[in-house]
């Protein structure tokens, strides 16, 4: 029988060999997610959760890899429970040529050509002078929602709040409780006796989320010694917004606000991209602007943002969730040169990365971050290294729209999808 044992640091530790804790894990003796704790071993946990798993489920977890993964590395950081961790092969596009410099970009994915499709993209930009980038905006956010007895109280929030005064030593509160969020400002939804602040800061080169979070419960705290009628329904009234797709984010950008561009040389649309300017821009307005107007979306003005998006967030340890607002993605072509080159640009609000903080750390995602020059905490100055991030995700962005872009203008899509896609014998079929 599994017994505890003595403390140490206050931790009562297990003693008994695995079989024994084992069972006393599928008799609920003893909970799951207590076994890290308990036994001070995280990989010995893993595999006593995972034989527990399998013998009260009767199925056989063989293929999912447990040896060779650092489970401290995860422990109380980025996931619970862990039974063993799934495999994602990771390709490389490029190089890029972006604002002067050049890009490997990592990519985990298992949709075959998208890397292949990427690569070509890059080349066209790269042999055509490269691409440029900007970033227009800066600001993580979140949105508690509070009620008033009426309307009109919860309106006199949003007024103080307006105040600059009143924001000034709100931002004094907002800034104790990290070394980088910075609070930017708060714009204010009301609906009935509802309010929702969306608290906007910089967060450095973290992502943000906890950080911004953080900071608002403490304002919140703040605002009820004066609003004492204020009632807190939740720190996040999804006037943030997190995680889903929503006109405030397209509209008023969330994480890095970020636009690529990239004239590519006629030449090169023909021998790169196999079709011409005319084709790619008249294509463009109808699929990716007049198509997604038909269509309702939002934010969806483009051919695959959220492809090339998410599979760069997963190479480089991103909280992959925030694809949906991250992919929100404006493409435009147009002919330049008397109609000889061609314009593109990609135009995303929301990229929402880090390079400090979730799982960036993690020896895989770190070393994609390093492959990019862009590993940890920014030494120049704080913020640098998730910004250039951001670019090197639009600039990828642009890639593999010109790509797709151009196999669906040439009616190459099908058949590159049959070729890189859909292979039954581990190695490219001819055709
Ligand atoms: C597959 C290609 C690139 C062939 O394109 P191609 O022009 O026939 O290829 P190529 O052999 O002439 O090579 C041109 C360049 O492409 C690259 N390239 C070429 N092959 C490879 C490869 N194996 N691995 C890596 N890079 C490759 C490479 O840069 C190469 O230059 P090189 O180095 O030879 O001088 C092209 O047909 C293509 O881009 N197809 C589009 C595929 C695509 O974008 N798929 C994305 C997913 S589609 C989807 O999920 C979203 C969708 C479609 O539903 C969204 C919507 O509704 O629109
Ligand atoms: N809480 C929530 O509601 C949500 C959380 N998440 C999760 O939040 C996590 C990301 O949160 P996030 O706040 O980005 O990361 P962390 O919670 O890891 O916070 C970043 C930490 O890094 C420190 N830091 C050191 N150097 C820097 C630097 N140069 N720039 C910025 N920070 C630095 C910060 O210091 P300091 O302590 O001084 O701030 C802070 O402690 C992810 O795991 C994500 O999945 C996602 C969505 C919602």
């Amino acid at each position: 029988m599994a017994e505890v044992g003595p403390e140490c640091i206050g931790i009562p530790i297990l003693s008994g060999c695995d079989e024994e804790i084992v069972k006393a894990v599928i008799s609920g003796e003893i909970p799951s997610y207590a076994l890290e704790k308990q036994l001070g071993n995280s990989r010995r946990a893993a595999s006593i959760r995972r034989e527990a798993l399998q013998r009260t489920t009767g199925r056989n977890l063989e293929g999912l890899p447990i040896d060779n993964f650092d489970y401290d590395s995860i422990l109380g950081r980025c996931c619970e429970l862990p039974v063993g961790y799934v495999q994602l092969p990771v390709g490389v596009a490029g190089p890029i040529l972006l604002d002067g410099l050049e890009y490997y970009v990592p990519m985990a994915t298992t949709e075959g050509c998208l890397v292949a499709s990427t690569n070509r993209g890059c080349k066209a930009i790269t042999e055509s002078g490269g691409a440029i980038s900007t970033v227009l905006r800066d600001g993580m956010t979140r949105a508690p929602v509070v009620r008033f007895e009426t309307a009109a109280r919860a309106a006199q929030l949003k007024f103080f709040l307006e105040e600059p005064a009143n924001l000034e030593s709100i931002a004094l509160i907002f800034n104790r409780s990290s070394r980088y969020a910075r609070l930017q400002g708060i714009k204010c939804g009301l609906a009935g006796r509802y309010l929702y602040m969306r608290f906007v800061c910089s967060t450095g080169d973290a992502m943000g989320m906890n950080m911004v979070s953080k900071g608002v419960q403490n304002v919140l705290d703040f605002l009820q010694d004066d609003f004492l009628d204020m009632e807190v329904i939740s720190i996040s009234g999804n006037y943030c917004t997190d995680k889903k797709p929503a006109a405030v984010n397209w509209i008023e950008g969330r994480g890095k606000s970020v636009v690529c561009e990239a004239t590519i040389k006629g030449e090169i649309v023909k021998k790169v991209l196999k079709t011409d300017v005319a084709s790619l821009v008249e294509l463009n307005v109808v699929k990716n602007l007049v198509g997604s107007a038909v269509a309702g979306t939002m934010g969806g003005f483009n051919a695959h943002a959220s492809n090339i998006v998410t599979a760069v967030f997963i190479a480089t340890g991103q909280d992959p969730a925030q694809n949906v607002e991250s992919s929100h993605c404006i493409t435009m072509m147009e002919a330049v040169s008397c109609g000889q080159d061609l314009h593109v640009s990609v135009t995303m609000p929301c990229i929402e990365v880090g390079t400090v903080g979730g799982g960036t750390h993690l020896a895989a995602q770190a070393a994609c971050l390093d492959l990019l020059g862009v590993k940890g905490a920014s030494v120049e100055s704080p913020g640098a290294n998730a910004s250039r991030l951001a670019t090197i995700v639009a600039g990828a962005v642009l890639a593999g729209e010109l790509s797709l872009m151009s196999a669906l203008a040439s009616g190459q899509l099908v058949m590159s999808h049959m070729k890189y896609n859909r292979s039954t014998k581990g190695i490219i079929a001819k055709d």
